[in-house]
């Protein structure tokens, strides 16, 4: 809680503005039955014009005063809140962007997402009531209590007698509520997973003819939210007849028991039962609306743990790496040394014991099963896991002494998802390197093999492509994640089997092309075409190193090798016949 409203500190000024302003506010409310009952008694019943015109005069200015400093502090609670939550959101994203793969496994994406909007609505909003009402509607009640026993004490007594009772009520609706709204938040998370799969797989359903049986998973997860919200709303809606049971039944006592003062002692007058009963009313009033701010708290503080889960994530992972020492990474020589690696949640090594060199500028194949290790192998090079057996030397430094930023821009990387994004074809490119010129982002797709493509396209560089490019075959969405990863010029190119749809022929070109770029080239590979092409080839077996050499050194060492060549030699000649 307390980080998550450590967010107001920048805003201490405004905040301090809105509460001394709707203090003012207040005092003038509370103010206004008093004078009432002076309207009455001093003025009305002793048949005195003029008493009634000063008071009159005076409830009117307090009124005109309450109004204006209301509307100035509510714009101040709305900058407050909102600049609140714009904080919160980039706060939580850039501490999102700093998470390691390990922690990003923590959440799931759709909850994440969640975390980040919904979430932070739901403490912005709080953040505003919390300025306007939530500190106000306590605040006139305590004012109303201590301006009821100023009228009478005596008659006091039956009013206040039910605010305890209905604070010890609220207390209970809270812890309730948080446990309730909880839920909710957690149900919307899976609401959000089941349709962000569903829109992101929509080919597949489409295809695999499971139309039916994603609206089902869907209907499941939206109906497990209707009925978590309609327990949380049965508890809101509890909240206020309960009060105003309370309330009322005080009301009518102060009434009852005022009219008995009255003809029995007269110790109290017409206009004080009036201020009373006034009071008592406005408390009901307040009160209700209390019940809507305690719900709306107990939601937020459900949300507050939500959010304070994401900004209390990954604190401890900043990088101490040496910027100057990343900077001498130009070669591109890459050594692992017995290198062992375990994703934090696997019982057994991903990868064992694994050593080989690949020197400045060679072209390194990568084969072996699925489930091998070969993208998880490829993804220590930048680091996006950290070793804790054994070292990844690049360019003779261990990795894990550099930089990491200064260490990933001078990489390449090209995952097996295709990933764009929303922009034109230019745009998709020059993400690789945000000042590139055009020249350079043509380069790079000439080397990608994509460039008569994109010449052919409607608007050239400036087509658009949707977020996952949809107006793009396969093979030249690969290419141009190719183009994205070559135009930064890296010194080390790791290709994740993104060359799996191009045909032979464009595969071949684009290899020889990327021979001619110098940097060293990590390609993970099924196809014998490119480890033919390769300068060495790794062959994998479930996290083990069992080869390494050339396509004809592994053709004569290895037998797991010779019979994948033979086997593709035999589908390529059955494929001709
Ligand atoms: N983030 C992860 N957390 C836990 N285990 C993982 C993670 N990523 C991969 N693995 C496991 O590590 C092993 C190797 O996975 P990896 O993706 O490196 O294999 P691969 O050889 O690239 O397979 P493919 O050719 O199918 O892409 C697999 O058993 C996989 O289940």
């Amino acid at each position: 809680m307390r980080t998550v409203f450590s967010n107001l500190k920048p805003f201490r000024f405004a905040v301090v503005v809105a509460l001394i302003l709707m203090f003012t506010e207040l005092i003038a409310e509370l103010l206004q039955p008093y004078i009432i009952a002076k309207i009455i008694d001093d003025g009305i019943r002793q048949d005195r014009l003029d008493v009634v015109y000063m008071w009159g005069g005076v409830l009117l200015g307090i009124s005109i005063v309450a109004f204006g400093f209301g509307i100035i502090s509510s714009f101040f609670a709305a900058h407050v809140s909102q600049s609140f939550g714009f904080r919160m959101r980039e706060q939580l994203y850039e501490k999102v962007q700093r998470f390691s793969f390990t922690e990003f496994g923590r959440f799931s994406e759709s909850s994440l997402i969640t975390r980040l909007t919904n979430d932070v609505m739901q403490l912005q909003n709080t953040v505003f009531m919390g300025l306007r009402i939530m500190l106000r509607a306590p605040l006139l009640v305590i004012g109303s209590v201590v301006m009821v026993f100023l009228v009478d004490a005596k008659l006091a007594l039956y009013f206040a007698g039910a605010i305890p009772i209905l604070a010890i009520f609220l207390g209970w609706v809270m812890k309730r509520g948080e446990r309730l709204f909880r839920a909710v938040q957690q149900q919307l998370d899976q609401v959000n997973n089941v349709l962000q799969q569903n829109l992101i797989g929509m080919r597949l359903v489409r295809v695999f003819v499971r139309e039916k049986h994603e609206g089902d998973r869907f209907s499941e997860a939206s109906k497990g939210l209707m009925e978590r919200m309609v327990a949380a709303l049965i508890l809101t809606e509890l909240t206020m007849p309960v009060i105003l049971l309370v309330m009322n039944a005080s009301v009518i006592a102060v009434l009852w028991f005022g009219r008995m003062e009255l003809d029995q002692n007269g110790t109290v007058t017409v206009g004080e039962i009036v201020a009373i009963a006034n009071y008592a009313t406005r408390t009901t009033g307040v009160l209700s609306l209390m019940a809507m701010i305690v719900v709306n708290f107990s939601r937020a503080l459900a949300s507050a743990r939500r959010v304070e889960e994401v900004a209390m994530t990954g604190s401890v992972h900043e990088d101490k790496g040496d910027d100057q020492l990343a900077r001498k990474v130009r070669a591109g020589d890459v050594e692992f040394k017995e290198v062992t690696f375990q994703y934090p949640d696997t019982e057994a090594p991903v990868l064992e014991g694994v050593s080989f060199r690949a020197e400045a500028g060679k072209m390194v194949a990568i084969m072996g099963a699925t489930g091998a290790g070969k993208s998880t192998l490829l993804s220590l090079i930048p680091r996006l896991y950290d070793i804790e057996d054994g070292q990844v030397m690049i360019d003779g430094y261990d990795a894990q002494q550099l930089n990491l930023n200064r260490l990933r821009r001078s990489i390449g990387y090209v995952p097996q998802e295709i990933m764009l994004f929303t922009g034109t074809v230019a745009d998709n490119i020059r993400w690789g390197k945000e000042e590139a010129t055009l020249e350079e982002v043509m380069d790079a797709a000439r080397l990608a093999q994509i460039h008569d493509t994109i010449q052919s396209l409607p608007q050239g560089y400036d087509t658009v492509v949707g977020q996952k490019g949809v107006n793009l075959s396969g093979g030249q969405k690969q290419r141009l994640t190719i183009a994205r990863a070559l135009v930064r010029k890296p010194v080390i190119l790791l290709l994740d089997d993104c060359t799996s749809a191009l045909d032979v022929h464009t595969e071949a070109a684009l290899l020889a092309a990327l021979k001619e770029r110098k940097c060293t080239i990590f390609l993970i590979t099924q196809k014998i075409s490119a480890t033919r092409a390769s300068d060495s080839v790794l062959l994998l077996d479930d996290g083990k190193l069992l080869a390494v050499g050339t396509h004809e050194e592994l053709v004569e060492s290895s037998g797991l090798y010779r019979s994948i060549c033979e086997s593709q030699e035999r589908k390529a000649g059955m494929s001709h016949a």
